[in-house]
C-alpha cells in the first residue's frame, strides 16, 4: 500500500563551487540536511571535480547522497539556493573592495534564476555580503523572508569564539552577536550579550571580574581581525562560513524558531528601509519568521546608523532605483 505522505527529498543549489561552495556541501552531507546537491560554476570542469571528490566522501561514509553539476533549469524544484560564487577575499582586501567583480558574477545569476521558477528560499554568502543580500532582494521578486544572506552570523561565530576564551566559558553558553555590515563597520551591541541567561555584567561580577575587564573595543577588534588573518594565513575563509550556513537551513528544516543575526531588507527596522543589514532575525520553517528591532543604547544606535549608510553608499552606487516593493 503506497504511503499517503511521501518522503520528500530536500535539494539545495549551490551556485560556486569553490572553496565555500565546496564546503557548505560538505557541512550537509555530513548533518543529512539534504539529499540532493547541484553545483552550478562558470568552471563546469572544476564543479565536476567536486562532485566527484564529494561522491568520494559519501562513499567512505557509506552515505549516498544525488550530487551532480547541473543547469539553472534545475533551481525550478530546489528547496535551498546557496550563492557562493565569486572569488576569495584577497590579502588586504576588504569585502567593499569586491564589489565591482561581484556585480558582474551576479548579473549572469539573478535573470537565470528568476526565470528558473524558483520558489523557495536563498541564502547569499557572496561578499558584500550585504550589497549582494539586497541585490538579490530586488532581482529574484521574492519576499524578503526568502531570500536573506549570512550577514553578521559568521562574525557573531567569532565573537562568540572570541568571548569564550576570554571569560573561559564553553561558546555554546554565550548569547551574543554582531550588528549591521558584514565588514568592518559591523558593531556588537553589548548590552545583549549574556551568559546562560545571566547579564554578563553579572555574571563577570559573579566571577570576581569586573565589566571593565572585558575591553569590547578590543574584542571587536579581534572579531574583524579574525576574517583578514584566515584569508593572510591560508588564502580564503571557508569552514566556518560552511557551518553558518548549515545552522541556518537546520534552523528552516527543523522549524528551529531560532534567532539569528542575518542580512536581511529592512523595512523601517532602526529607522532603516532600502538596504540589508545584519540583525538578528527569528528563523523557521518559512525562513525569516520575524525581523527583530531589538533596543540599542545610544552608542548602537550610532553604530548601527553608521554602518548602515556605508551599506547604502555602496548600494547606492550599484543600484540607484528604489526596489519596487516600497
Ligand atoms: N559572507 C561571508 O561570511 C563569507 C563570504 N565569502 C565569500 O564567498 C564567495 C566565494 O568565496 P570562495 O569560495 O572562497 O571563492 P572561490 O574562488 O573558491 O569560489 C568561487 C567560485 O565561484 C565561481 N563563479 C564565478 N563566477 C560565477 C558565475 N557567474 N556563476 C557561477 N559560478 C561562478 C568560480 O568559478 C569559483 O568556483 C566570495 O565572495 C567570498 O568573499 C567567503 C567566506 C565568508
Ligand atoms: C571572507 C569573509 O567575509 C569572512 O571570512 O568574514
Amino acid at each position: 500500500m503506497p504511503i499517503e505522505k511521501p518522503f520528500q527529498t530536500r535539494k539545495v543549489v549551490i551556485i560556486g563551487a569553490g572553496r565555500v561552495g565546496s564546503h557548505v556541501a560538505l557541512c550537509l552531507m555530513f548533518r543529512h540536511l539534504v539529499n540532493e546537491i547541484v553545483f552550478l560554476d562558470v568552471n563546469r570542469e572544476a564543479a565536476e571535480a567536486q562532485v566527484m571528490d564529494l561522491e568520494d566522501l559519501a562513499s567512505g561514509m557509506g552515505d549516498s547522497f544525488n550530487i551532480h553539476v547541473g543547469d539553472y533549469a534545475d533551481c525550478a524544484d530546489a528547496h535551498f539556493i546557496v550563492l557562493t560564487a565569486g572569488r576569495s577575499r584577497r590579502p588586504g582586501e576588504t569585502r567593499l573592495d569586491m564589489l565591482g567583480g561581484t556585480m558582474k558574477v551576479l548579473e549572469g545569476i539573478v535573470g537565470p534564476v528568476r526565470d528558473s521558477g524558483f520558489n523557495g528560499i536563498v541564502l547569499s554568502v557572496s561578499n558584500p555580503a550585504d550589497i549582494v543580500t539586497e541585490y538579490l532582494y530586488r532581482n529574484l521578486g521574492l519576499p524578503r523572508e526568502h531570500v536573506f544572506g549570512t550577514g553578521t552570523a559568521l562574525d557573531s561565530v567569532r565573537l562568540r569564539r572570541i568571548l569564550s576564551g576570554i571569560i573561559d566559558v564553553d561558546a555554546k553558553q554565550i548569547q551574543a552577536f554582531c550588528m549591521g555590515e558584514h565588514g568592518d563597520s559591523s558593531f556588537i551591541p553589548t548590552s545583549h550579550v549574556t551568559v546562560g541567561s545571566i547579564t554578563l555584567r553579572e555574571y563577570l561580577a559573579m566571577n570576581h571580574h569586573s565589566n571593565s575587564n572585558i575591553d569590547f573595543d578590543d574584542v571587536k577588534r579581534m572579531v574583524k581581525e579574525s576574517g583578514s588573518k584566515i584569508v593572510g594565513g591560508k588564502g580564503c575563509t571557508e569552514f566556518g562560513i560552511a557551518s553558518v550556513v548549515a545552522e541556518i537551513i537546520t534552523a528552516i528544516l527543523h522549524n528551529e524558531k531560532r534567532m539569528l543575526p542575518l542580512s536581511v531588507h529592512l523595512e523601517g527596522e532602526y529607522g532603516e528601509s532600502g538596504i540589508s543589514a545584519g540583525t538578528p532575525c527569528i528563523v523557521g520553517s518559512n525562513g525569516i519568521d520575524a525581523v527583530l528591532e531589538i533596543d540599542l543604547s545610544y552608542d548602537e544606535r550610532r553604530a548601527m546608523r553608521n554602518s548602515c549608510s556605508i551599506i547604502r553608499g555602496y548600494v547606492d552606487q550599484v543600484m540607484p532605483e528604489v526596489p519596487a516593493q516600497e
